[in-house]
């Protein structure tokens, strides 16, 4: 066994630090800045070449121009309300006809492939889900008993038969049948839930289920080709509003060929617009449609560029058509998605994080230990979760990534059975170019450490750690273990062949708790030369003991703004009295900072004495 992630060490994760400050001062949508920015770094590069699903996500983090109104306007879309009764007049359109959330194209084939575990905030869930409704049927709704789950069943538009009306139901008198073949059901079986999380960060978490096959039978354009979606179209009926001709909007949607097919629309008909527009041209009977600015409708052309318009833009063909088809090809192959990073990729924090640097590791002079910081998140009232054996989100979209940079800072993250039985935790960096997210190898990955006395832990090749290291994602987890945990030869090969292992550690104290000097002294003799422990309860409440204040170096907690309440996880170190009995702090961080960071505040203390203290004051044995 070994570490890794130190030997990339230092030099390159303070690049990072450095850069991430560099990037706080670029306008996070301008390309051509970032690539400047990058220009030092490959590995950065890299990163920066291959945006991930979060940097595309990136809506809680920064509104490109647009974003907001998409947001809202697609949820009314995928709420069905439609604002009919409003009017904007003709020629006040904006530039373009679309408002494509950042990166439509690549989230779009990650919501449609659904290939690993995706979780994203509400808010980028309600941007993005439209513009996928077109792939999904939902199939049935699930409420918790408590409320904080709210689960939805999906199955692929494939799956689905479809029937000639006239075969289902008899028709109104009068109409004339839809024009639609029947499908056969179940040509692509693939299925998921969407699990909506409610709390003080309210998630969405996108998974395939049990039953479904791994894969989509088709592509994305086979549904594209079938059906519109929502996000889509409430582009052409926002437009509509406004008074123009269907034909004119279908025409001025075609002279943007990259947003129209990055949003799902290269199979678009004027059809559909005509559709779409359909209940506001009822409902505003007077309203004479126009085309738009620079547009004529002419007899047997349909809508052409007005004549003048044409002479100063035509430079490779007179007819609109013509020129929206050679751009069309070209930028057909410029959206192609040739990048593939995993889903569940989080773009590196571009806000500073130059408040951490005093508390990480550093590059350090031989030490009998591992540097440890202990970083969590707590509520108001120090809980980490709702209840024992539940995962509660208290970091925003912002401390989460700062969660995974400090991650990428350690050699290993260190938890408790009790946690992991909970969570099922990755324990990985995800962050975009840490390795198998864009990164090579597996560096900046850590090493997951289970502490786990008995062996409770039923690992199995489905559990979070070990796929994440069969994907190249994270390194397999060492179990430390007492000498009487009874391991069934079977496990140990299992979590060998992934590259994980049991720590047997002998050293206890009174209590038959292993002695954490005894387990840090076992990580530092394979390799490990920093710890970042996350928990959960049990364990953060044992280090914050004074006894361990000699081993504990640092500390990050996030501080979510919500109160968990009496049957939480709590955070708490024994009580203590001073030398006359009476009661005392258990324990008073050094060097404390607050740092707001979106809805939280992150609070660094440091804990073990400067060396010349410790020296001042005599040996600091435990
Ligand atoms: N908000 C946050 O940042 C975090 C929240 N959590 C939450 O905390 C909860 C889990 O906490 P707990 O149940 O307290 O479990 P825990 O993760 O602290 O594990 C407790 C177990 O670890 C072992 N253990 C701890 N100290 C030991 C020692 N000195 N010697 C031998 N074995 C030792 C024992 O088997 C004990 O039962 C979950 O709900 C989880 O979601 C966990 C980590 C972080
Ligand atoms: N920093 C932080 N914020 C929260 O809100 C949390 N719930 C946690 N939990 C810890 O993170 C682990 C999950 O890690 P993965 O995302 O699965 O890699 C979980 O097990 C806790 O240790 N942390």
């Amino acid at each position: 066994m070994g570490s890794t992630s130190g030997v990339f060490g230092e030099t390159r994760a303070d690049d990072r630090l450095h850069q991430a400050e560099q990037e706080t001062e670029r306008d996070f949508g301008d390309t051509s800045k970032q690539a400047e920015v990058h220009e030092n770094s490959p590995a950065d590069n890299a990163r920066s070449s291959r945006r991930s699903m979060s940097t595309a996500l990136a809506v809680e983090q920064q509104d490109p121009p647009g974003a907001t109104e998409a947001a809202a306007s697609s949820s009314r879309a995928v709420n069905g309300e439609q604002n009919s009764a409003s009017v904007d007049l003709p020629g006040q359109s904006p530039q373009s006809l679309f408002d494509n959330p950042p990166n439509l194209a690549r989230v779009r084939k990650i919501l449609f492939e659904c290939q690993d575990q995706i979780e994203i905030t509400l808010r980028e869930f309600e941007t993005y889900w439209p513009f996928v409704d077109n792939v999904w049927v939902k199939q049935k709704t699930n409420a918790s008993r408590g409320g904080h789950y709210l689960t939805e069943y999906y199955m692929c538009r494939l799956r689905r038969p479809t029937h000639r009306s006239s075969e289902t139901r008899p028709l109104p008198e009068g109409k004339r049948p839809r024009n639609r073949r029947a499908r056969e059901g179940g040509l692509c079986n693939v299925q998921i839930k969407v699990v909506r999380v409610s709390g003080a960060y309210p998630m969405v978490k996108i998974m395939r289920t049990p039953g479904s096959e791994s894969a989509h039978s088709h592509d994305l354009d086979c549904i594209d080709r079938l059906k519109r979606n929502s996000g889509l179209m409430e582009f052409a009926r926002r437009e509509s509003t406004k008074g123009f001709l269907p034909s004119s909007i279908f025409t001025k949607f075609n002279e943007e060929p990259a947003k129209l097919i990055d949003a799902g629309g290269r199979f678009l008909t004027v059809t559909d617009v005509r559709n779409v527009s359909a209940k506001w041209r009822t409902q505003n009977p007077d309203i004479e449609l126009i085309p738009h600015e620079g547009y004529e409708l002419v007899q047997g052309q349909g809508i052409v560029k007005s004549a003048s318009d044409a002479a100063s833009t035509a430079v490779g063909g007179s007819s609109t058509g013509a020129a929206a088809t050679t751009t069309t090809t070209t930028t057909t192959t410029t959206t192609t998605v040739t990048t593939h990073l995993p889903p569940d990729t989080l773009s590196f924090p571009c806000f500073p994080l130059e408040f951490l640097q005093s508390y990480l590791p550093k590059p350090s002079k031989r030490r009998e230990f591992p540097h440890v910081t202990l970083s969590y998140a707590s509520s108001m009232d120090s809980k980490l979760s709702l209840l024992p054996g539940m995962q509660t989100v208290l970091s925003g979209p912002e401390a989460k990534l700062m969660t995974h940079y400090l991650r990428s800072r350690h050699d290993a993250i260190l938890v408790g059975v009790g946690t992991v039985l909970a969570d099922n935790p990755g324990l990985n960096c995800r962050l975009e170019g840490a390795g198998g997210f864009g990164g090579l190898g597996r560096m900046w990955q850590p090493r997951p450490i289970v502490i786990d006395p008995m062996a409770r832990w039923p690992i199995h090749p489905g559990c979070r750690m070990l796929r994440a290291a069969v994907e190249g994602k994270g390194k397999a987890p060492w179990v430390v273990v007492t000498p009487g945990a009874q391991i069934d030869p079977q496990r140990l090969m299992m979590l060998k062949s992934y590259g994980g292992d049991f720590l047997r550690i002998v050293e206890y104290n009174q209590n038959w708790r292993l002695r954490w000097e005894g387990v840090l002294r076992a990580l530092a003799s394979e390799g490990i030369k920093s710890v970042m422990i996350e928990g959960g309860g049990t364990i953060l409440s044992q280090l914050l003991n004074s006894e361990y204040s000699e081993l504990i170096d640092s500390m990050v907690v996030t501080v979510a703004p919500t109160y968990l309440g009496r049957g939480g996880v709590s955070v708490s170190p024994e009580s203590k009295l001073d030398p006359d009995g009476k009661p005392n702090a258990a324990l008073n961080p050094r060097e404390v900072t607050w740092t707001p960071m979106g809805q939280n505040v992150i609070m660094c203390g440091k804990i073990r004495q400067p060396e010349a203290q410790q020296q001042a004051g005599g040996s600091a044995s435990t």
